[in-house]
């Protein structure tokens, strides 16, 4: 593995350093990161042969979910990717459920070296095989690679989506995508990348709804040593790793008027100046920005700057609800279907007419990211090979149409909301990623309701 790119992620600086130390001597390359969130920049921009990854990234926890939901992460994005799990605690039963569940192999901490290096080289030799009789893989510069994501999103309400993202993504025009929560916003936006001139170039995906106000300066803007407490570094902020590529600003509705108006002043000068620093520099990034919030609403009731909305929205493009999109419910569940019975290796192969009856009749309010997770869950608990409505989890929610005021609705669905995230909180014991999990919902999108709600 003389030449082999590997990655270890790990919170724990002393291992991260020792374990570098150690792979070093061993392969042509060795990036450490500490923090997990950084990970799908990291595969996005960069071909791992390895990726190490710890399970656990909470301090004083060892279930292992947050490795678990890292790991469906990575191979989301890289269904190639050789991953290789840290564990601490001896926990063969975790460890076998994590290779069920993609991963490569693992290692126990603290580590044999012979053995940590030997089970690395593994997963790269695995790498270079399923490169060489691989399917598509990232990085490759071929077209049909280079639409992988273009590709995967699936459904006919897709296509007058798909033919304005053909037209508008080789022109630099700032996007802005509508729709609510799961509806494959994130999606759409790796599409307009992939098919502009910036796809070779960085894609810098920044949930701005989740930054709190003393972050988000210089998580966006980046800042200088010495320019806070923990500034220990200089550190390039999201829009200069961006730079020559596509930044694409998730939850924009949820911006304070103090953090658009600085954001503001960045798109019109189209120069970041880090915090502490008085030096401009010069960036060329193409926007894409996300909300699932009425932002005209927000202009008219003074909550949204219009200048901002009029700078980002240059073309806008409204993703349906999949309520709003019936026929698209059977091809998405068949392609989940088909996922995850082949990831956890299940002999799942259909659904039944009936279960099929009953999704048109649901509501579906945590739209295709919800669907999902109730495929996956199905497919992982079904008795037969054939899915039916017994297999599926509905959640209890009334129909938004059922004849009261636009205000007692919103009531009606804030009240379900905190009450359903209430029960999985007791469910899951407080675990905000198996809450997440269940209600369909991103962490972020999570902390801010459990904020929202008081909760
Ligand atoms: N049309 C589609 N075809 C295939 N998969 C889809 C489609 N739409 C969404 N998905 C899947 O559903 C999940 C949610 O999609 P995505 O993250 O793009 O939604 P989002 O609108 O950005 O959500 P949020 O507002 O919560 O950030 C992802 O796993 C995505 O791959």
């Amino acid at each position: 593995m003389q030449d082999a790119k590997l990655l270890i992620v790990d919170d724990d600086p002393d291992v991260l350093l020792a374990a570098r130390l150690l792979l070093k001597r061993h392969a042509g390359s060795v990036d450490i990161e500490k923090n997990p969130e950084k990970l799908p920049f990291l595969l996005n921009n960069n071909r791992y042969d390895a990726i190490v990854l710890d399970m656990n990234f909470e301090r004083d926890v060892s279930s292992g979910r947050e490795g678990f939901a890292w790991l469906e992460r990575i191979l989301d994005i890289d269904p190639q990717a050789r991953v290789v799990l840290f564990t601490a605690y001896g926990d063969v039963e975790m460890a076998v459920r994590a290779m069920k569940a993609g991963a490569a192999d693992f290692v126990l901490k603290p580590w044999q070296n012979d053995k940590f290096v030997e089970t690395v080289r593994g997963a790269v030799v695995g790498r270079t095989r399923l490169d060489e009789t691989g399917t598509t893989k990232r990085g490759n510069s071929s077209q049909s690679a280079n639409h992988s994501i273009t590709l995967s999103l699936i459904g006919s309400a897709m296509r007058p989506i798909l033919d304005t993202v053909a037209r508008v993504a080789p022109t630099d025009a700032n996007v802005l995508i509508l729709g609510e929560n799961g509806t494959g916003k994130d999606l759409v936006a790796r599409a307009i990348h992939e098919q502009s001139n910036r796809r070779d170039k960085p894609f810098v995906s920044v949930d701005v709804g989740a930054l709190t106000e003393s972050l988000f300066e210089s998580e966006l803007f980046g800042h200088v040593k010495g320019a806070f407490t923990d500034a220990r570094d200089d550190r390039a902020g999201r829009f200069e790793e961006a730079n020559g590529g596509t930044i694409f600003l998730d939850e924009i509705g949820n911006l304070t008027l103090a953090q658009q108006a600085r954001l503001l002043t960045v798109l019109q000068q189209r120069q970041v100046t880090r915090v502490g620093s008085n030096k401009a520099r010069t960036i060329d990034v193409r926007l894409i920005c996300a909300t699932n919030a009425d932002l005209a609403e927000r202009v008219a009731t003074l909550r949204f700057r219009q200048d901002l909305l009029y700078r980002i929205n240059t073309i806008e493009l409204a993703l349906p609800p999949l309520r709003q999109r019936p026929d698209d419910l059977k091809p998405l569940a068949e392609h989940f279907l088909k996922k995850y019975a082949k990831q956890y290796n299940r002999p799942v192969t259909g659904l039944s007419p009936a279960l099929l009856t009953e999704m048109k009749q649901y509501n579906w309010p945590g739209n295709v990211r919800e669907l999902q997770h109730a495929v996956e869950r199905a497919v992982i608990l079904a008795a037969g090979t054939v899915l039916e409505p017994g297999d599926f989890v509905f959640r209890k929610t009334d129909s938004p149409t059922n004849g009261t005021s636009p205000v007692q609705q919103t009531m009606q669905l804030e009240d379900m909301e905190r009450v359903a995230i209430q029960q999985a909180m007791q469910k899951h014991k407080g675990s905000i990623t198996d809450v997440a999990r269940e209600l369909g919902l991103s962490r972020q999108a999570l902390y801010r309701r459990l904020e929202k709600y008081g909760l």
